[in-house]
């Protein structure tokens, strides 16, 4: 993205000259507080909002005019929240994932079962995959979303919050997933988290907005410091480094 400034019909600048990189082989973690234009961002970066000012390039080409089958093509998106595909099964949602790579019949190919095979076992989710997704927790269904995006394989992926509605468990297995194909297939990540630690863990670089502009963008040491997390999000918090592997950890502090 070069300076992209972007808006909604209603509104006041929800983004404001944002210039950001993520190369291939790399987990861009995007933090910030409610409100700050993390989505707006996703939705820029996914071709679904177009930048008022500035450009997003994607793969080298300006997003502006890549038709949406093309954007599909190269980036997939997990999504802010559960998508429901009532009286679809698991195994179906996660299939839809390939329909850029199918032709008009979206008929599947050795090919894409191969593909969907591998996301489901990735996500944990070959157990359920014959169950209709509606019945599933949401957990479940944030699993789902995951693979279906998986499956999709893309170079870019842009995922929204992948932690929220999973156990602890899950929460780790899906970071790890993801981490795991971005180091493997060299995708380029940009992933949107409310969890410091996990943004901590899993990220290459990080960026912090705040009120719809970047307030830094670095490593995690270079990034998420005491100070600026403290003034980002208006809260108090202790910022711990671990001994053992010099990884940073942190706690809310309860107000005074
Ligand atoms: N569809 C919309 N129409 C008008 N304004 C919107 C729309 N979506 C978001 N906004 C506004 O744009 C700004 C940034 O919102 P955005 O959803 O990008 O924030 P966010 O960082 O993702 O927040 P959260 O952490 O709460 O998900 C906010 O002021 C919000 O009110």
């Amino acid at each position: 993205m070069r300076d992209v400034a972007a808006s909604y019909p209603t509104g006041r600048l929800a983004l404001e000259g944002i210039s950001l990189d993520v190369r291939a082989g790399e987990l861009c973690a995007v933090l910030g507080p409610n409100g700050a234009g993390k989505s707006t961002l996703v939705r820029v970066l996914s071709g679904s909002l177009r930048p008022a000012r500035g450009e997003a390039t994607l793969l080298g080409r300006p997003l502006a005019g890549m038709d949406r089958r093309a954007i599909a093509r190269c980036v997939a998106v997990v999504p802010q929240g559960i998508a429901s595909a009532p009286g679809f099964t698991v195994r179906e949602v996660v299939m839809m994932g390939r329909a850029p790579h199918q032709g008009a019949w979206m008929l599947a190919a050795g090919r894409d079962e191969e593909a969907v095979a591998r996301a489901l076992d990735a996500c944990d989710l070959v157990g359920l995959a014959g169950r209709p997704v509606a019945e599933l927790s949401g957990g479940e269904q944030k699993r789902v979303a995951i693979a279906r995006a998986l499956a999709q394989e893309a170079q870019v992926l842009i995922l929204d919050e992948p932690g929220a509605h999973l156990d602890i468990r899950h929460s780790i297995e899906v970071h790890e997933v993801v981490r795991r194909e971005v180091a493997e297939r060299r995708l380029a990540c940009v992933a949107v988290l409310h969890d410091l630690n996990a943004a901590a863990q899993y990220a290459d670089r990080v960026a912090l907005l705040k009120a719809g502009r970047l307030v830094a963008h670095g490593t995690v040491e270079e990034v998420m410091t005491y100070r600026r997390l403290k003034d980002v999000f208006e809260a108090e918090l202790y910022v711990g480094v671990n001994e053992l592997d010099g990884s940073r950890y942190f706690l809310p502090v309860r107000g005074r």
